[in-house]
Order: C-alpha cells, then sequence, then structure tokens
C-alpha cells in the first residue's frame, strides 16, 4: 500500500486558469541552475524586481526561506538534495497552479533531480535557466567564502569541489555570468518572456 491510498482529490471550484485571468498573464516556473557564486540569487532577486514593476505576480525561492524552513532537515549528500530538489518543485507547481511567476534559486546539480521537476508540470510551465561561470569565475567570487573553507577542507561534498555538478543539455536560457552583467541577464530573461507570449 502506498502512503497516498485512500486519499482523495478534492477539485477547487477557482482554477489555475481562473486565477491567471485574474491576474492577466500566465504563470510558470523559473528555475535558475548553476554553481555556488554563479548569480542564481542576484539575478533572481533583480529580475523578480523588475517582474514585479511590470505588475507581475511573482514568489523566489532560495535557501534562506526553503533550507532553513521547509528543508531544514536535509543536507548535502545527493539523497539529500535530490529531496530537496522534489520538496522545491512540489512547492513550485503549487505556486504555478496558485498564478505566480515562480523563481527558484538552487544549484539543483543533477539533471534526473531537474527533469523530474520539469515533468511535474505542463511543457511551458517550466522554463530552466543555466546560470553559467566556470569553477574558477565562481571561486573567485566567492562571496560567502564557502570555496575557500571547501579547499581546506572545513565543508565536504562542495559542489564542483567533491561533488558533481551536471550542467543542463538542453535550458530553454544560458546565462553565461563571466561576460553578461547582472542588468543584461535579466533584459535576456525578459526578453524570452516577451517573444514566448508569457508576459
Ligand atoms: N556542500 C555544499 N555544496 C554546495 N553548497 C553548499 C554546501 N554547503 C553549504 N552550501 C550552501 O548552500 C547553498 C546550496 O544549497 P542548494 O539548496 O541550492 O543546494 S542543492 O540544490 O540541494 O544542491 C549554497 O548557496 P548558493 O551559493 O546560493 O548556491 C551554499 O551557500
Ligand atoms: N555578471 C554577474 N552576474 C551575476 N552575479 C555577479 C556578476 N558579477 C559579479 N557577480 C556577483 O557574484 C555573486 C554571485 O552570488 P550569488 O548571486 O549569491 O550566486 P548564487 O546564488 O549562484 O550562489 C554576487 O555577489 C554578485 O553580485
Amino acid at each position: 500500500m502506498t502512503k497516498s491510498t485512500n486519499i482523495v482529490w478534492h477539485e477547487s471550484e477557482v482554477t489555475k486558469e481562473d486565477r491567471r485571468n485574474l491576474n492577466g498573464h500566465k504563470s510558470a516556473i523559473l528555475w535558475f541552475t548553476g554553481l555556488s557564486g554563479s548569480g542564481k540569487s542576484a539575478i533572481s532577486v533583480k529580475l523578480e524586481t523588475a517582474l514585479h514593476k511590470k505588475g507581475i505576480h511573482t514568489y523566489r525561492l532560495d535557501g534562506d526561506n526553503v533550507r532553513h524552513g521547509l528543508n531544514k532537515n536535509l543536507g548535502f549528500s545527493s539523497e539529500d538534495r535530490t529531496e530537496n530538489i522534489r520538496r522545491i518543485g512540489e512547492v513550485s507547481k503549487l505556486m504555478v497552479d496558485a498564478g505566480l511567476f515562480t523563481l527558484t534559486a538552487f544549484i539543483s546539480p543533477y539533471h534526473k533531480d531537474r527533469d523530474q521537476v520539469r515533468e511535474l508540470v505542463e511543457t511551458d510551465e517550466f522554463i530552466e535557466i543555466y546560470v553559467k561561470a566556470s569553477l574558477e569565475a565562481c571561486e573567485k567570487r566567492d562571496p560567502k567564502g564557502l570555496y575557500k573553507k571547501a579547499r581546506l577542507g572545513e565543508i565536504k561534498n562542495f559542489t564542483g569541489i567533491d561533488a558533481p555538478y551536471e550542467a543542463p543539455r538542453e535550458p530553454e536560457i544560458t546565462l553565461d555570468t563571466t561576460k553578461l552583467s547582472i542588468e543584461e541577464s535579466v533584459e535576456v530573461i525578459l526578453t524570452y518572456l516577451k517573444d514566448k507570449k508569457y508576459i
């Protein structure tokens, strides 16, 4: 018997389409992935501000509101990272159902975990954004001093050092943050959303 046996779905009267119509725009997950220090948080924060100013309903998920709350029982083993991403995917799906552009900023290092989130929603509801920067560049930025600690062996399983990062094969958007400024990256995403008639 699975744990969900005997649980019956109760349909709402208000649908995702109703909520989208009320908002006047679509909803989707903007899934940022990349190494620590690649720029996921910096870009997603500025993108959210830009969308908000346009009257678009958003919510941003990142370590602050997830790893300190919902997922505070998870660490950085491959199993815990997979569970971290699975929960974030499920929460993001609910937010898309609620009519929001949901911006997620997690390393999400494994193809299979990101693909599982993609499978959870409609094809056009998952936009994978690869925030690309070399390990060298991220380590040079080292905004939280974590690479230094990882090199000293004070943090184990650090992505890029002694834990893997699997770069997306076919992301909807790639941002090379060694070439684009934060503002330019935001513009690339806004252009994509306009071209594809999301906004
Ligand atoms: N071992 C290890 N590896 C990678 N990162 C580590 C680790 N330990 C702590 N941190 C800090 O946690 C942030 C990554 O958390 P995520 O939830 O995005 O990771 S994951 O998607 O589950 O792989 C990451 O934040 P970002 O810099 O925002 O990516 C780090 O600040
Ligand atoms: N072109 C750029 N794009 C994004 N971030 C940049 C860029 N140049 C420098 N940075 C800086 O690099 C750091 C990236 O950190 P952060 O956004 O926390 O990355 P992540 O969320 O991927 O760990 C920030 O301090 C940001 O200001």
